[in-house]
């Protein structure tokens, strides 16, 4: 098992908990986006992962470790980068040699060739560069790592068009060489194309846990000239050109698979949830 949490609460001393119950099992390599409104507790669910905080009730289970205990083995095979992370004013260069030999998997290559790939230089001081090549020697950095576990806050934030792409590109050969991937954003398109599956917080607890190949074929999506077409079981989101909507029906719509739209009607929309079946792999309606 991977990943392995049983109802997770964790509060930061206000006695109200932000997580309040969250199950969550991860057991393939894969990347799996993690999406919430503001304030829901992305960071939070990252950092006990990371083991950065502690559950103050349920139990968290990371590569059969307990994060915690902050065991040596599993900080070499576990990466999080945070939204604004610490490092210092020195050169990506320097940065690696320094940093890079914690981690056994490390492939200064890899590292170079993703700067290289970003149009990022190995020699110019952090403090030196702009908020978007700075984000690009971290993210390089991180992808280096070629850690089991990969934990990305907000990583696209600063990244241009060309960076996205790349960024996009560097992840899919770090699922092919096994790693498992979570990344907590806002900018859920900007990583769709690339997502094994999807996880939605709300209220504290896993709202969804989504397969995304299953949610293709289990979500419908029409755009129509009025809200719902077919009945008030659905969700409808105004779009140039009238309303796209989304049913939970397995049928086949006219307009194409939206996770923004999909992410909006399960969060606010009361879209009929339907239960995921892990070990048959089938949604129950
Ligand atoms: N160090 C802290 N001390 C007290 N409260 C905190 C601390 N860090 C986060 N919080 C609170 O915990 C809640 C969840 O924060 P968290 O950063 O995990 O959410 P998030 O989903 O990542 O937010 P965003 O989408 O805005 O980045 C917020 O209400 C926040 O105010």
């Amino acid at each position: 098992m991977i990943l392995q949490a049983n109802s997770i609460h964790h509060n930061y001393g206000s006695g109200q908990d932000i997580l309040n119950g969250v199950d969550l099992t991860i057991s393939q390599s894969g990347i799996t986006g993690l999406c919430a409104p503001n304030g829901e507790g992305k960071t939070t669910l990252l950092k006990l992962i990371a083991g950065l905080q502690f559950p103050s009730k349920g139990d968290i289970s990371v590569l059969g470790q307990t994060p915690s205990d902050r065991p040596l083995d599993l900080l070499q095979r576990l990466y999080f980068l945070p939204s604004e992370p610490f490092f210092p004013k020195w050169t990506p260069r320097k940065i690696a040699a320094y940093y890079g030999p914690f981690y056994p998997n490390f492939n200064n290559q890899l590292f170079l060739e993703t700067l290289s790939d970003f149009r990022a230089d190995p020699d110019k001081p952090l403090d030196k560069v702009s908020f978007g090549q700075k984000r690009r020697a971290q993210l390089a950095f991180a992808l280096a790592t070629r850690t089991q576990i990969l934990l990305l806050d907000e990583p696209t934030t600063g990244l241009d068009i060309q960076g996205k792409d790349q960024f996009r590109r560097t992840l899919i050969a770090g699922t092919e060489a096994g790693q498992t991937i979570i990344i907590a954003t806002h900018l859920l398109s900007e990583i769709a194309p690339v997502l094994d599956h999807v996880l939605v917080l709300n209220d504290g607890k896993i709202h969804a846990h989504l397969p995304l190949e299953l949610a293709q074929r289990f979500y419908s999506f029409n755009l129509t000239t009025s809200p719902l077409p077919y009945g008030d079981k659905g969700y409808a989101r105004r779009v140039p050109g009238g309303w796209l909507t989304v049913h939970a029906d397995g049928r086949q719509g006219n307009a194409a698979f939206d996770l923004e739209t999909l992410y909006l009607a399960l969060t606010d929309g009361g879209l009929p949830q339907p239960g995921f079946d892990l070990n048959t792999k089938n949604f129950q309606a």
